[in-house]
């Protein structure tokens, strides 16, 4: 953790720093699931000796059908689900739920109705209870500026479109300048307008900040456009179907990336491995 409003990383401050995807110095997390075995109840296996790692700063995209263990893998890659065995770490360490290097954006945004915008974002900071009041608003308003919405901070959520609701959502996981973001689905409920911008400004952040990413989807297209790589999971207890990596150039913009032929190539392989999957099932 840094002192700072908000550490943007810069060339100096690491002697040899990792790539990101988009080129840029990362401070983002290595994280490593090895030999992992996972069953609900015991009795329903999800995972057989799974295997997965990501580089610092690497945006990962996981994709897979309904009911394959997406969730589940996020859910074990959190600490909130113990594996039955193997191990999970994050930059080496065994992970668990309360690391601060993890940040959640999910689905829904979740934020907390009575509070206003800044509240909701400051509320990490404020639970914490590390910095003065001062510090986390300032530190609330500078993640707010990040998503563009420094000037709806008095707003309650309700005043607030999805789309805007799911930028507070990304500003409060952002305050607590995580190493490793997880997302799960996190603009699947937006319409296709803003989740396009959401998916634009998801990747100006990322190049930013360097943070690692662990991304859901069913959305080929939106898990080529945003990933360095995609993982692609088999029907459960089968694990990792197969990985493609995403050689796409940055910075990408969603209308001239998806014009690009190795976007429609890239797009096919994925569309073509996941009817293999489903029509195997
Ligand atoms: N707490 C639980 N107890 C028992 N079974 C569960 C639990 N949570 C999930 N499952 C089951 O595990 C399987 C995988 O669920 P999971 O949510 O991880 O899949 P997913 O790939 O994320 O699915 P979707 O794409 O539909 O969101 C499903 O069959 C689900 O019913």
């Amino acid at each position: 953790m840094s002192s700072g409003i908000l550490t943007i990383p810069s060339t100096a401050a690491y002697a040899a720093p990792p790539r990101n995807g988009a080129g840029l110095p990362s401070n983002g997390a290595a994280f490593r699931v090895e030999a992992v075995d996972f069953a609900y109840d015991g009795t329903h296996p999800m995972f057989r000796s799974l295997a997965l790692s990501a580089r610092p700063g690497e945006f990962v995209a996981l994709l897979g059908p309904s009911g394959c263990g997406k969730t589940t893998l996020l859910n074990l890659l959190s600490g909130f689900l113990p594996p039955s065995s193997g191990r999970i770490t994050i930059d080496g360490e065994t992970v668990t739920p309360e690391m601060p290097a993890l940040g959640y954006v999910f689905q829904s945004p979740q934020l907390f109705p009575w509070l206003d915008v800044l509240d909701n974002v400051r509320f990490g900071l404020r639970m914490a209870g590390r910095l003065p009041e001062a510090e986390q608003r300032d530190k609330a308003l500078a993640a707010l500026a990040l998503v563009g919405l420094e000037a709806a901070a008095g707003k309650f959520p309700h005043q607030l479109s999805g789309g805007m609701q799911q930028r507070v959502a990304l500003a409060r996981a952002l305050v607590l300048e995580p190493r490793l973001l997880l997302m799960d689905e996190p603009f699947a409920a937006l319409d296709a307008i803003t989740r396009a911008t959401l998916n634009e400004e998801l990747l100006r952040l990322c190049g930013r900040l360097g943070q690692t990413v662990l991304f859901i989807t069913h959305d080929v297209e939106e898990a080529v456009f945003l990933a360095d790589r995609v993982v692609l999971l088999d029907i459960a207890p089968a694990g990792i179907h197969s990985e493609l990596a995403i050689d796409l150039p940055r910075p990408r913009r969603l209308r001239e990336t998806r014009r690009l032929e190795r976007f429609t190539t890239l797009t096919d392989t994925l569309l073509e491995r996941i009817s293999a999957i489903v029509g195997a099932a």
